[in-house]
C-alpha cells in the first residue's frame, strides 16, 4: 500500500512516522526548513513510547513527486483542508482513501464539497506532540490512537484493511458504530478546552480548579451539544458527562493543540471550533452566548495572527 502523509506536524509526523517504522511505503509532503532537515536526516520521534527514526521513500513538498497513493493521511490544520483537497485532486485514483484525523465537527464536509464521496474517510486521533525543531516529533502525553471510519459507517473491506495497517505499525485504533459520533464527542471535548484554555492561558487542571471556569466549560459543552443533536448527531446528555471525565482525567500541564496555538500567536482553529458552533447555532435558531463570548474576544488576535503568519 502506498501511503502519504500530507502536513508533517504533531499529528502527521507522529503517526506518519509510526507507519513508516513498520517498513510501511510512506510518502510525506511537508515544508520550509521542516522539510530541508528530514531530506538530510530522516525525521525523528521522540516519544514517550518509544524514540524512533525513520528514512522515506519520498519528502518534498511538490504533490507531482509522490507515488499514487492508496491511502491519504491529512497531518494540516482544518482550516487548511480546502486547499489541501484541491491539490489532492491530481493524484488520487479511484480507490484512494483520504483520512482527515483533523480535531473539528465538520472536515469530512469540507472534502466532501472538493472530493468525491467514494475517497472520502471520516477519522480523528488522540495524540498530544508536536515540532519540537525541524525534523524533529515529540509526543508527550496521551497513548496515541486513531478512531475512523467510511462516512456511511459500512464495515467495508477497505476499512478492515486499513486497520491491519494500523495494527501492523503498532497504532492503536478502533472503527466505531457511529463514526460522526466520535467526532462531535472529541470535537465537545476539543472546542470546550481549547477556547477557554486560549482566554485563560492555562493548563485544563488550572482551569477545572476554577469553578467559575468550570461553569463556563460545561455552558459551552452544553451549546455543543445542542448545536450537534440539530445536526441530527446522537449526542446524548451521557456524552456531556463522559467528556467531563476526560476533562477531569487530565494530568497537570495538558493543553490543546489550538490553545498552543492561540498563546504562540499562530493561526489556530478558532473559527472551525467555537466559531463554528456560533454560525451552525445561527443556521438553527439555538443559543450559544458563551462561545460567541469566546469566540469575539479571541477573534482579534486570530485575525492578527492570520496578517502575520498567513
Ligand atoms: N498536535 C496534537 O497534539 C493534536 C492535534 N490534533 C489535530 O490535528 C490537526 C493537525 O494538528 P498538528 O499536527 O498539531 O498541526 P501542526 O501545525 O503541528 O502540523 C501541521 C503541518 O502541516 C503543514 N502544512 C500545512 N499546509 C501545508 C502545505 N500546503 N504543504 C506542506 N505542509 C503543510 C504545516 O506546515 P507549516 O507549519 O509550514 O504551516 C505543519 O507542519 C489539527 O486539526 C489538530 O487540532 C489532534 C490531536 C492531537
Ligand atoms: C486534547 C488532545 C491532545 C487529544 O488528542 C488534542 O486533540 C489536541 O491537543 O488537539
Amino acid at each position: 500500500m502506498e501511503i502519504l502523509v500530507y502536513g508533517i506536524g504533531g499529528v502527521g509526523g507522529y503517526f506518519g512516522g509510526k507507519l513508516a517504522n513498520a517498513g510501511l511505503n510512506v510518502s510525506m509532503i511537508a515544508r520550509g526548513e521542516h522539510l530541508k532537515q528530514i531530506q538530510k536526516h530522516g525525521l525523528e520521534v521522540e516519544s514517550i513510547n518509544g524514540n524512533f527514526k525513520v528514512k522515506l521513500k519520498v519528502a518534498t513538498s511538490e504533490i507531482s513527486e509522490v507515488p499514487k497513493p492508496d491511502l491519504i493521511i491529512l497531518g494540516i490544520k482544518s482550516w487548511q483542508i480546502p486547499a489541501v483537497a484541491k491539490e489532492l485532486k491530481s493524484i488520487i485514483g479511484e480507490n484512494t482513501m483520504i483520512l482527515p484525523l483533523q480535531n473539528g465537527a465538520d472536515n469530512v464536509e469540507k472534502l466532501l464539497k472538493i472530493l468525491p464521496g467514494k475517497n472520502v474517510l471520516a477519522g480523528l486521533c488522540f495524540v498530544v506532540s508536536f515540532i519540537e525543531k525541524p525534523a524533529k516529533i515529540k509526543h508527550t502525553a496521551f497513548d496515541p490512537k486513531i478512531t475512523f471510519g467510511e462516512i456511511d459507517n459500512s464495515q467495508s473491506g477497505r476499512i478492515l484493511e486499513l486497520k491491519k495497517i494500523f495494527d501492523k505499525a503498532g497504532i492503536d485504533n478502533s472503527i466505531p458504530e457511529n463514526i460522526q459520533l466520535e467526532v462531535w464527542k472529541k470535537f465537545m471535548f476539543i472546542c470546550t478546552v481549547s477556547g477557554i484554555g486560549g482566554l485563560t492561558r492555562v493548563s485544563i487542571d488550572k482551569i477545572r480548579e476554577s469553578d467559575y471556569l468550570f461553569g463556563m466549560m460545561k455552558k459551552s459543552a452544553k451549546e455543543i451539544i445542542e448545536v450537534g443533536k440539530a445536526k441530527g448527531v446522537p449526542l446524548k446528555d451521557t456524552h456531556l458527562e463522559m467528556v467531563f471525565e476526560i476533562i477531569n482525567s487530565q494530568p497537570k500541564g495538558n493543553t490543546a493543540s489550538t490553545q498552543r496555538d492561540i498563546m504562540n500567536g499562530k493561526p489556530s482553529e478558532l473559527y472551525n471550533f467555537n466559531g463554528y458552533i456560533v454560525k451552525e447555532g445561527k443556521k438553527y435558531g439555538i443559543e450559544t452566548p458563551v462561545n460567541r463570548y469566546i469566540y469575539e474576544c479571541l477573534k482579534p488576535m486570530e485575525e492578527e495572527a492570520r496578517k502575520t503568519k498567513e
